[in-house]
């Protein structure tokens, strides 16, 4: 995190709902959230599989596919010289295309995808900076590429260069892929879940580089893991994501140590610690997350809660309470008056 002010936003989001048509109907995966990503800080977003981390991500590019679209709600970008409400620029529009890669970038858990499997990393790299005219001829994009190789502390960068993706290790291909979204400078990260097909020693390298990066680079990062200990790790603020609802959001020290909503307070017991035997069972949580379109009435999670209330939870969607400040839950049990009444 660097010393600027936390409070200068460089992506608002608001009253965001993304929908699929499906054979069934509508499915809302994004359910009106709200949450922003400071310039230079780190948000986390948090939540198990199905919980609509990844399409949010999608969102901030444009990029939802059909049967997917932004049904309404805004993502205002301030990292240009006036505000631009992603939202509204069309996915294949000159401005949209300014964005995504440029100013906007994004890394994946499976580096494949990324690479085109016929074209060496650096032909890749240099395509890119060609792409957005940031170089006036390949020599000098491909000098550029040796140094991005070079800033994700590549052996050899000069040799890698030449290399084809299946040449290299799933390590090295991730640092390639870093390599590759940085190479134009963004002023925004999406990372959606990029250490988890990693061994652990590999996570920690990459976790370690891409804090490294962000400092030197004076980047924004959108974390998109279902690890709460990764998110402690990397991120300044945390958002946890539930059935496409914000269910906490607040500062990363703040949530982990005193967690209001009862999902996270059950993420937070289904990892292990350190001071556990290697006897002690892990509470996973009971359940699965349903499916958008088996939307539990009221509260999102009161099938699975612990903390269950009948004749409310089911009934009614509790709204988002401030416990301190910047942090807040969507919980009855985290609202100052029904605890004062409950008392
Ligand atoms: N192509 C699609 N067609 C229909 N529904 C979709 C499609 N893609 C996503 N969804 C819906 O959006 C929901 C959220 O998906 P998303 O990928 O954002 O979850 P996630 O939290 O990132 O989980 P994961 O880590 O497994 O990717 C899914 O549960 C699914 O109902």
């Amino acid at each position: 995190m660097t010393g600027r002010n936390m409070s200068e936003p460089l992506i608002e989001i608001e009253g965001l709902v993304t929908e699929f048509r499906t054979e069934g109907g509508v499915v809302r995966a994004v359910n009106g959230i709200d949450f922003s990503i400071p310039k230079g800080g780190t948000v986390a977003v948090l939540g198990e599989s199905g919980c609509g981390k990844s399409v949010t991500g999608q969102c901030l590019l444009n990029l939802v596919r059909k049967p997917g679209y932004i049904a309404s709600g805004s993502i205002r970008y301030h990292g240009g010289d006036k505000p631009v409400d992603i939202t509204k620029l069309k996915p294949t529009s000159e401005a949209m295309r300014k964005l995504r890669g440029p100013e906007i970038a994004m890394i994946f858990q499976e580096p494949m995808t990324s690479f085109d499997p016929l074209f060496t990393v650096g032909e890749q790299i240099i395509e890119m900076l060609m792409a957005h005219q940031r170089f006036p001829n390949r020599r000098e994009a491909r000098e550029h590429a040796i140094e991005m190789l070079r800033k994700v502390r590549l052996p050899s960068p000069e040799i890698i260069v030449d290399r084809y993706p299946h040449q290299l290790s799933g390590g090295m291909r991730q640092r390639v892929m870093i390599a590759l979204a940085l190479s134009c400078g963004p002023k925004l990260l999406i990372a959606d879940e990029p250490t988890t097909a990693l061994d652990v020693t590999t996570e920690s390298q990459i976790l370690d580089l891409l804090r490294q990066l962000q400092g030197e680079m004076d980047m924004a990062m959108m974390f998109i893991t279902h690890d709460l200990a990764v998110a402690s790790e990397i991120a300044d603020e945390v958002v946890v994501m539930y059935l496409g609802y914000i269910v906490e959001r607040g500062p990363v020290a703040e949530v982990l140590s005193a967690p209001q909503h009862p999902y996270t307070q059950a993420l937070l017991d289904s990892i292990p610690k350190l001071t556990d035997s290697a006897s002690t069972r892990l509470n996973a949580i009971q359940g699965m997350v349903p499916t958008p379109d088996q939307m539990p009435s009221g509260c999102p999670f009161h099938t699975r809660c612990t903390k269950f209330m009948a004749g409310l939870c089911d009934q009614k969607l509790p709204g988002l309470y401030e416990s301190s400040a910047g942090h807040v839950a969507r919980c009855f049990l985290a609202d100052p008056q029904f605890a004062g009444a409950a008392a």
